[in-house]
């Protein structure tokens, strides 16, 4: 009989894509070839994210066929393309709805397998795959690839949808997300802050809808965010009716060795002293306007601190509502004479660089980062301080996290109604409180190093995410998952009607 599968769906976005392979790697691992993965792949929605996605499978496929058993461990199966919305109002409606369209393709998918499937793990964006998942009775998990934060907030927002009158925006107060410090609402995700957008009450849906599933597989670790995944498992963050297991698994990040031959930034900081080196980068969309550039180039130059800056052009796709940087034209982009004036002790750098190399070298000392969740683990795993500079989505949350949470960070001034705009002034103050020796960098790099340690212990031998890990595994193969139905009845009883049927238009 063929061996059973596990069906992921990814959706496409470095940050997204290429945690869930890593994952999937892992579950063929750990049944020692017993059990197969197979992705269920989307046809990505611009020319960019294709070749991006194209690229990783290229990569995954060549290492599976390479692989001593033949490679039977990891299989990729290609979705019909869907129409694809172009009247959203953003990244997530825009996937949403995207793969809403998708749910009969991964029904049939999943019926069509040659082996039977033993569960459907599914991004944060998938909820409308649950559909599927009961249809099929097939155990169907989320795999989290942000904060325990964020999944929080996603659980506890239809109660506070409820108990708050008008916009986040304008209530007296902060918000109570059980298991965080009292949360401003100018920490919010962007999604959360106009209710009249469809992408709101997407937000809520998905909250709602996530009771529905398995469990959560969280890329995080027990001790990271302690509080925050004990309020969850309480029940607490769902008004005491019981969520969902959390499998707090991570950190998964995907460390390849190291190239022969070092890249040029790799290179470049191998000349500099210990801890000396400030990291800039904002992620795989991070792009930053003109008054943005000139502030930060002011800024560093004011500083007088070392710097590699990734300095990434403007978007030439915006269709999925997502922004995809180009290289960046460095002299147009920069004031005049400023790389001749930081010439030796700054590099910009204008295409994607190789993020995790530069965190690992001992020459980088900080880390301004736009707190997406896979950078923050990163920085973590090395040990670097962060400065959060956040843009989009889930950022603010996280910055938040870092600083007043886990104190891994020196707050920089974000001025959010100004597009997330930071002063030349208030960058060069923070970059020297980080990097300057001063109390409050040596604060944020001691607890960052305890976090490291934190982080290792998880993953190693014995350590709390291997043991989440081994429970899902056991979970999964055994066939002991409960299928997402199975706990309505509990629910139904404990809320008394309290939880809405979810429904959502996209
Ligand atoms: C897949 O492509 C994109 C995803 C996001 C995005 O949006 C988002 C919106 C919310 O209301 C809540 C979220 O948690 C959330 C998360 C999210 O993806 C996260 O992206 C972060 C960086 O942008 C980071 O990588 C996290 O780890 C992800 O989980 C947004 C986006 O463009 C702005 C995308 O293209
Ligand atoms: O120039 C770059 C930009 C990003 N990344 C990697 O892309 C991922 C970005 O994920 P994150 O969750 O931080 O943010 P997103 O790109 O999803 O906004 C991380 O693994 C980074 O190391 C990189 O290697 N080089």
């Amino acid at each position: 009989m063929a061996k059973p599968t596990v069906v992921l769906l990814p959706v496409w976005g470095d940050g997204h894509f290429m945690p869930m392979i890593e994952f999937g790697k892992r579950l063929v691992r750990a049944s020692g070839g017993a059990m197969s993965v197979t992705v269920l792949l989307m046809p990505a929605p611009t020319p960019q994210a294709g070749s991006d996605i194209a690229d990783h499978v290229r990569r995954e496929e060549a290492e599976a066929a390479a692989a001593a058993d033949g490679g039977g461990g990891i299989s990729f199966k290609r979705l019909p393309a869907v129409e694809i919305p172009t009247d959203h109002t953003g990244i997530d409606e825009f996937i949403s709805r995207v793969v809403r369209s998708h749910v009969p393709h991964v029904k049939a998918a999943i019926e069509g397998l040659a082996c039977p499937a033993k569960a459907l793990v599914f991004d944060i964006f998938c909820t409308p795959a649950l559909d599927a998942s009961r249809d099929l009775a097939v155990p169907a998990y989320v795999y989290f690839a942000s904060a325990g934060a964020t999944l929080a907030l996603f659980l506890r927002s239809p109660a506070i949808d409820e108990e708050v009158a008008g916009e986040f925006e304008e209530m007296d107060g902060m918000l109570d997300v059980p298991g965080l410090l009292p949360l401003p609402a100018t920490s919010l995700p962007d999604t959360l802050l106009d209710r009249k957008m469809s992408t709101y009450e997407w937000f809520v849906y998905t909250g709602r809808r996530y009771m529905d599933a398995t469990g959560f597989i969280v890329n995080t670790a027990a001790d990271l965010e302690p509080s925050v995944l004990a309020a969850i498992a309480d029940g607490r963050c769902t008004g005491g009716i019981p969520a969902p297991t959390v499998y707090p698994i991570g950190p998964v990040l995907a460390l390849p060795s190291p190239p022969e031959q070092p890249h040029e930034c790799v290179r470049w900081l191998d000349s500099h002293p210990r801890a000396s080196v400030l990291l800039l980068c904002f992620g795989s969309k991070g792009v930053l306007t003109p008054t943005m550039v000139t502030a930060i180039a002011d800024g560093l130059e004011r500083s007088g601190h070392r710097f590699l800056w990734v300095l990434r052009g403007p978007p030439v796709d915006n269709r999925d509502g997502a922004r995809h940087p180009t290289d960046a034209a460095l002299d147009e982009m920069l004031p005049e004479g400023f790389l001749e004036r930081t010439k030796g002790r700054g590099l910009v750098w204008p295409t994607r660089a190789p993020q995790k190399e530069i965190l690992a070298h001992a020459a980088t000392g900080g880390f301004v980062t736009h707190c997406g969740w896979n950078s923050i683990l990163e920085s973590l795993w090395f040990g670097v301080p962060m400065l959060p500079w956040p843009l989009a989505a889930e950022q603010h949350l996280n910055a938040f996290a870092l600083v007043a949470g886990m104190g891994v960070a020196v707050p920089l001034k974000v001025h959010r109604k100004r597009g997330n705009f930071v002063e030349a002034a208030d960058l060069e103050q923070a970059v020297r409180a980080l990097m300057g020796g001063g109390e409050e960098g040596r604060k944020a790099r001691e607890k960052t190093l305890e976090l490291k340690a934190v982080c290792r212990k998880a993953v190693e031998e014995g350590g709390s995410s291997r043991s989440a890990f081994q429970r899902l595994y056991e979970e999964i193969h055994g066939g002991g998952a409960e299928l997402s139905s199975k706990n309505e009845s509990v629910k139904a009883d404990k809320a008394e009607g309290h939880v809405k049927r979810a429904t959502y238009a996209h």
